[in-house]
């Protein structure tokens, strides 16, 4: 392609750049490698799912929350924490998603679960989550490793959604599969290209700023939250973000204190066109009556016609943005120095 990365100078990019080339690929070989995944969980028996995991493993288990809320019979908690909730027992299914299979709040809840008698599955490219499904004979999937756990999100996502898809809660199929690669392979072409690149843009006008991201509570959730955790991570730049219609109930009255702030922020909102009709009204309001107290402004619509695509093609954005804003500042993506020193303080305790 033709992007010229000359602005880059010491930064170890190659790394996050292949990763988000490749996506589309690592999205086809999870197709694959999920289409084979064999369960022995007794499905009759569940009556509600709850998936455990962090950060980037967590961040699938919710967009399939998201993606199920209206085709789901069961309801689904995803869970962030060591502790499950009271009703998780013998009636629920406990899926437990953690990337590397050492984060401890995953175990230590994939644990508690065991003891309640739930029933469990586990995605993972090994540690000790691969290590307790094969001595307690529970399920899991493996996934490859080799990557950081939020550039997996293809091999965390795709077999949550073909476990749900053998067991007839998700309404879409092979087409949303096949429509989203697509999707993911021609965006891959302009968001890695140099000139014309609607992600080098956006990370340009968004340099030196607070992003503040606010999206429909629906299927936009997770979408949102990844642009957070994407900016987070990658950018190292905080980021925060809201969801309506609940904002407009509360934090809308917060914009009247921050005149000093303009020039600091920039507001993005993510749109999707089946977006609840009373929604975009809300948020053409909040638009209305926030404008002239940003940096700048970004209304950045779904791309596709199904869910999945819709949902991916955001993301997808998301994870070019945030590339771009780390090269930008001359930083590596990859690398999150912070949680790697708070995890080794933490292990001395
Ligand atoms: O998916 P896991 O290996 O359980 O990791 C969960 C989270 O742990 C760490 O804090 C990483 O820096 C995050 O990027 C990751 O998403």
């Amino acid at each position: 392609m033709g992007l010229d990365l000359s602005f880059i100078h010491s930064v170890d990019t190659q790394n996050m750049w292949d990763l988000l080339l490749n996506f589309p690929d690592q999205w086809k070989d999870a197709m694959n490698l999920s289409e084979d995944i064999e369960l022995t969980v007794d499905q009759s028996a569940v009556r509600n799912i709850c998936f455990v995991g962090m950060g980037g493993s967590a961040l699938g288990a919710d967009l399939l929350r998201a993606y199920c809320y209206h085709c789901c019979p069961y309801p689904i908690q995803v869970v962030r924490h060591y502790e499950i909730p009271g009703w998780v027992g013998e009636d629920t299914l406990v899926i437990g998603c953690s990337f590397s299979g050492k984060t401890e709040e995953t175990l230590t809840a994939l644990t508690s679960a065991r003891e309640r008698g739930a029933q469990v599955i586990g995605i993972t490219s090994g540690g000790n989550l691969m290590l307790k499904a094969a001595s307690e004979n529970f399920d899991y999937v493996k996934i490859p490793s080799g990557m950081t756990p939020r550039a997996a999100l293809g091999y965390i996502f795709l077999p949550l959604f073909y476990i749900f898809r053998q067991f007839g809660f998700v309404d879409e199929g092979e087409e949303a599969l096949e429509e989203t690669y697509q999707l993911m392979l021609q965006e891959n072409e302009q968001l890695s290209n140099r000139d014309d690149n609607e992600a080098l843009d956006l990370a340009t006008q968004l340099q030196d700023t607070l992003p503040i991201i606010y999206s429909d509570a629906t299927i936009m959730e997770p979408v949102n939250l990844r642009w957070r955790e994407q900016f987070q991570e990658s950018a190292k730049t905080l980021a925060y973000g809201n969801t309506l219609p609940e904002m407009t109930h509360n934090e809308i009255v917060g914009w009247d204190r921050i005149a000093h702030l303009t020039g600091r922020l920039s507001l993005i909102l993510l749109v999707d066109n089946k977006d609840h009709e009373r929604v975009k009204k809300r948020m053409a309001i909040v638009e209305e009556m926030v404008e002239g107290q940003t940096a700048s402004l970004h209304v950045l619509g779904t791309r596709g016609e199904s869910r999945l695509a819709r949902m991916f093609s955001l993301i997808q954005l998301a994870d070019w943005t945030s590339f771009y804003l780390a090269m930008l500042s001359n930083t590596d993506p990859t690398p999150v120095t912070k949680i790697d020193l708070l995890k080794s303080k933490l292990a001395e305790t």
